[in-house]
């Protein structure tokens, strides 16, 4: 595989904010080409602000010792559970056949009613944190209820909120979870400085993923339909004051519309001394939510187009031996990614 020219990544900028009828189909019809778009950035959807304190609040814990970070390890009680808490260096590999991920991360999950334990500086900041999450899910939930729109979703069976629905956190839990990511200076911790690969080959788990980067800070790349990887520009257009948010569809929506919607391999490489920061949030449906296929008639008109890739797809995570065409809830789905992804016994 091969690196190409930035331009190659193909990803368009949307303003979301506006909501003109042709808007929705720009979002249907970057999703189900590369999986991937940018979104303006736009302070009625989120305040440029809060992004910035987000990325200095992370970049203040990153900072602190191992014993000050560790007395909230990822899956332990203190941090609130599973899929919660802090991951130490190499402590998940986002593509299994690899060794651990040399970065670290902090996932917080959105509050039920409150958030889950934080350390500090997290916790003299949960009010931020907090916000930040409700403004994650609100433009998360516009981008879902603009592919619903697109999908011309049967009206009989809930029309447009058909999948907003299956994301309402009022309903219930759900696996939705916002990372904190540091990349360190692989030489000064201890890493494995002969490898680039800082985030191993994936594809999200989720629904929608929101991805934050920092200028000059590059490094993620999709893996093209031909094979070849290219790379995603922070910035993609001169004209944007501040970097747009990157938005990719997940496993999730990918199944649910028979493949139509892509969830597209990635990965994050770099080479050197450079540290790296970024923040994703993952958003899910709830843990009952059943991965069958939507009342749509455009999917319908999709038809099986996108069955070999989804088998393919299904192989690559382990979920053939349920017969291919067993429906899973997003719960069942999402247990057995996290059990590969962190190692985790039964
Ligand atoms: O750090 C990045 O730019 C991307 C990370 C990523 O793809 C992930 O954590 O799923
Ligand atoms: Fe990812």
């Amino acid at each position: 595989m091969s690196t190409t020219d930035p331009q190659d990544a193909d990803i368009p900028i949307i303003d979301i904010s506006c909501s003109t009828p042709d808007v929705p189909q720009q979002v249907l019809s970057a999703a189900s080409t590369n999986g991937f778009l940018f979104v303006k950035q736009d302070d009625s959807l989120l305040p440029q602000a809060q992004i910035d304190a987000m990325f200095s609040l992370a970049a203040h814990f990153f900072s602190q010792s191992v014993a000050q970070k560790s007395t909230h390890t990822i899956h332990s009680a203190a941090a609130g559970g599973t899929n919660r808490g802090w991951v130490t260096m190499a402590g998940e590999a986002l593509d299994p056949s690899h060794p651990g991920d040399p970065k670290e991360a902090f996932n917080i999950s959105p509050p039920h009613p409150v958030l889950q334990p934080l350390p500090p500086p997290l916790s003299d900041s949960s009010a931020e944190i907090s916000k930040f999450l409700a403004s994650c899910h609100a433009i998360c939930s516009r981008i879902l209820t603009m592919l619903g729109t697109a999908l011309q979703m049967g009206e009989k069976e809930g029309g447009e909120t058909w999948f907003v629905d299956r994301h309402d956190e009022s309903q219930g839990p759900s696996g939705t979870i916002f990372r904190m990511l540091y990349y360190p200076q692989t030489h000064a911790h201890g890493a494995p400085s002969t490898s680039s690969i800082r985030a191993g080959a994936h594809s999200d788990y989720g629904s929608i993923t929101l991805l934050f980067r920092l200028p000059g800070q590059p490094g993620l790349e999709i893996l093209k339909p031909d094979q070849v990887w290219a790379p995603v520009p922070v910035n993609p257009s001169p004209d944007l004051a501040t970097p747009p948010i990157l938005v990719n569809i997940g496993d999730l929506l990918s199944f649910w519309t028979n493949g139509m919607l892509k969830s597209t391999v990635h990965r994050v490489t770099f080479s050197g001394g450079e540290e790296r920061y970024s923040m994703a949030y993952f958003c899910h449906p709830l843990d009952s939510a059943r991965l069958e296929a939507v009342p749509s008639e455009v999917i319908k008109a999709f038809g099986h187009k996108g069955a070999e890739e989804l088998k393919s797809q299904r192989e690559r995570l382990g979920l053939g031996g349920r017969g291919g065409s067993e429906v899973l809830t997003a719960k069942e789905h999402l247990d057995r990614r996290l059990k590969v992804t962190y190692g985790l016994k039964d």
